[in-house]
């Protein structure tokens, strides 16, 4: 048996430092482009909303299903390493593609600050934008398990750790780049106009991607390179089809049953390839309820932008998933699941996942609570059968209004009534109302005739100033405004001679009341979750996986991920629930469902050492012990020849 000893450091292979290092850069780049590039759409390509966020949706599905095309490059031809390089070069000039279709004096001929070709650098964003997602969803399976690959049998403990740094550090980069690019966005730069710099918020990331690549090769020397064992994936294809094929030739039941469809391959097929097609096959089903774990993660972003809780805060919210991981993952590294352990319960990674998934349930259970203490606050809305009615009285004594046929409405002087009624006619409110005799004009507010009103104005939120102005005449008064509230200033002919005091406020709907700090438990659960389901299921995902497809079954794993953000957009097509409440409960309860079901499949799972089960099929296949030993001999030569290549310390044992 052969075991290499590559260079050490506190137990870890050296290799894994440049792994980690380049993937530290990598997220760094692909989350800061991500994080301005809705901006770029909306205020330098001057998109709309919609369009800008269909856009970016469709490149962020693009990134998650191309990991399935990076797989079958590096484990059927060209081996992780050289995979690596090459999308990652792809990668780079993306980014750099990306960073130059964003300078607008390229085609800023009449010096206007706006470009004059839009159809430029739409083009060559598109194109900068393609090669970006061929490049991080190419490598994103090749590298978590090269990284795998760096580790020997028996440092399984450190290969264990190792994927909970690797996650650390896709953490590290995305928040530090989350908070980086938005600021560089928001510098002035340009030849001939100042405007926003683009250019400097996707040229970092670019030179990122360039550093990481740098990284990468740098530590080529170090790093373990296994070569693919021809065109696997083809063989895989061929194999399972002439299983199916050859099992349906002899479906009558005089044909002996076989233990698996796939030893209907038996004829034709090595008995290696079948048994490591059947590891694949078996946690590839583990994995077909995956995708809800994800659909509920994915919306996440969403809860956190409900009824207007945050205010303008949304940006700001996404640097706290990676905070909490970062917090999280040593946590639960370090403290909870030895704590587990040491209690004698065998928390196994299946377990894992199916508890990280009851974490996400309870994250939208807990944004259901919110969401009704949120309505709680919210005026009654008229429904479908309904219109809503506002009266306002600037006459001077109380007035008694009649709505034919028998409806009454009782107003006093320079009182509101908002009256709801089934089938009238809706009214539009106002946040001014100018009961003055003459033009009003009132700051930042176009001016109001007499007996006139402004339409609502969006204030932001805090003490505000107004100046009232008529000629030579004017006052000031101040308000405080909270989140989410509306309010109607109803200002009374005796407005200049009092100062302003005279001015009533109607409150048209309660601020906000509900602490926004009622979210950090959603966010701790969910990210909770994560690390239990994510973590868990990349190491997963390696450890079962036989060598010769470990980028194939990390694909597979990422693959998870993309079905769940499909299904993301599918539900928004179909349409929501009228409660928001009950749609939290209703994902919720379809995540303990799947859990549930995930749990008994889970059950049936027998957690296996690939390797060990190859060794056994060599051994049952004759191999042993002369092919065996003319294998390893061969095998001692080729690494004889990599060790004199890359300075790599051999022992047999
Ligand atoms: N925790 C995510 C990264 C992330 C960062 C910021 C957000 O608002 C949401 C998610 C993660 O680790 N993803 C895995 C990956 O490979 O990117």
């Amino acid at each position: 048996m052969l075991v290499y000893l590559t260079a050490e450091c506190c137990g870890y292979p050296i290799s894994i430092f440049f792994i980690v290092v380049n993937e530290f850069c990598e997220r760094f780049s692909y989350y800061g482009m991500r994080a301005v590039l809705v901006l770029y759409f909306r205020y330098f390509l001057l998109w709309d909303d919609d369009l800008a966020t269909s856009i970016y949706h469709a490149f962020v599905a693009l990134c998650y299903l191309t990991p399935i095309l990076g797989a079958i490059i590096a484990d059927s031809w060209l081996g992780k390493f050289k995979t690596i390089i090459y999308l990652s070069i792809v990668y780079a000039i993306g980014q750099v593609t990306m960073a130059i279709s964003t300078i607008h004096d390229i085609t800023d001929a009449n010096r206007d600050g706006t470009p004059d070709n839009f159809t430029f650098h739409i083009a060559l964003s598109m194109l900068g934008l393609i090669l970006i997602a061929l490049g991080t969803g190419g490598i994103k399976p090749c590298v978590a398990a090269f990284g795998g690959d760096q580790f020997q049998e028996h440092q399984s403990r450190q290969l264990n750790t190792f994927f909970s740094v690797f996650y650390l550090c896709i953490n590290a980069g995305s928040l530090l780049s989350t908070l980086i690019t938005p600021v560089l966005r928001a510098q002035e730069c340009g030849i001939h106009t100042q405007q926003q710099c683009y250019p400097l918020a996707f040229g970092v990331p670019a030179v990122l991607m360039v550093i990481s690549l740098v990284v990468f090769i740098a530590g080529s020397g170090m790093y373990v390179k296994t070569d693919p064992e021809g065109n696997i994936m083809w063989s895989v294809c061929k194999c399972i089809g002439f299983a199916i094929k050859n099992r349906f030739r002899h479906r009558s039941s005089s044909y002996p049953k076989r233990e698996h469809w796939m030893d209907w391959a038996n004829e034709k097929y090595d008995k290696l390839l079948i048994a490591q097609i059947k590891m694949v096959l078996k946690v590839l089903f583990l994995y077909i309820p995956l995708p809800m774990f994800w659909t509920l993660f994915d919306q996440k972003v969403s809860i956190c932008h409900f009824s207007g809780l945050l205010g303008g805060l949304p940006d700001q919210m996404q640097t706290v998933n990676p905070i909490l991981i970062l917090t999280l993952v040593p946590i639960m590294d370090r403290l909870i699941f030895p704590l587990i352990q040491k209690c004698g319960l065998n928390f196994s990674p299946l377990k894992r996942m199916t508890v990280g998934m009851l974490f996400a349930a309870m994250a939208f259970v807990s944004a259901a609570l919110v969401q009704i203490e949120i309505d709680k606050t919210l005026p009654n809305f008229p429904s479908s059968s309904e219109s809503q009615l506002k009266v306002v009285n600037t006459y001077s004594t109380t007035l008694n209004v009649t709505i034919s046929p028998n409806e009454h409405l009782l107003i006093e002087s320079f009182g509101v009534q908002l009256h709801t009624s089934k089938h009238t006619y809706s009214t539009i409110s106002c946040m001014f109302v100018n009961g003055y005799t003459a033009d009003l004009n009132i700051t930042n507010l176009d001016s109001i005739e007499p007996s006139a009103t402004t339409n609502y104005t969006l204030v932001n939120q805090g003490k505000r100033d107004f100046v009232l102005r008529h000629g030579e005449q004017w006052c000031e008064f101040s308000r405080k405004f909270g989140f989410g509230a509306s309010y109607t200033f109803l200002i009374p002919s005796t407005v200049f001679s009092d100062d302003c005091e005279s001015i009533t406020e109607v409150e048209d709907m309660k601020p906000n009341s509900v602490h926004m700090a009622l979210q950090i438990p959603q966010y701790f659960l969910i990210t909770t979750g994560e690390v239990m389901f994510s973590v868990t299921g990349l190491q997963f995902s390696y450890s079962q996986a036989p060598k010769n497809m470990k980028s194939v079954l990390q694909a597979g794993w990422l693959c998870t991920n993309a079905v769940g953000n499909i299904i993301v957009l599918i539900v928004a097509e179909l349409g929501k629930l009228p409660k928001q409440w009950a749609e939290y409960l209703l994902f919720a309860s379809l995540l303990v469902a799947v859990s549930i079901i995930f749990s008994i499949m889970a059950y049936f799972y027998t957690y296996i050492d690939p390797a060990e089960i190859e060794a056994q099929v060599r051994k049952e296949q004759g191999l042993e012990p002369e092919e065996m030993e003319k294998e390893t001999l061969e095998m001692e030569e080729k690494d004889e020849d990599q060790k004199n290549e890359q300075g790599v310390k051999q022992t047999k044992i």
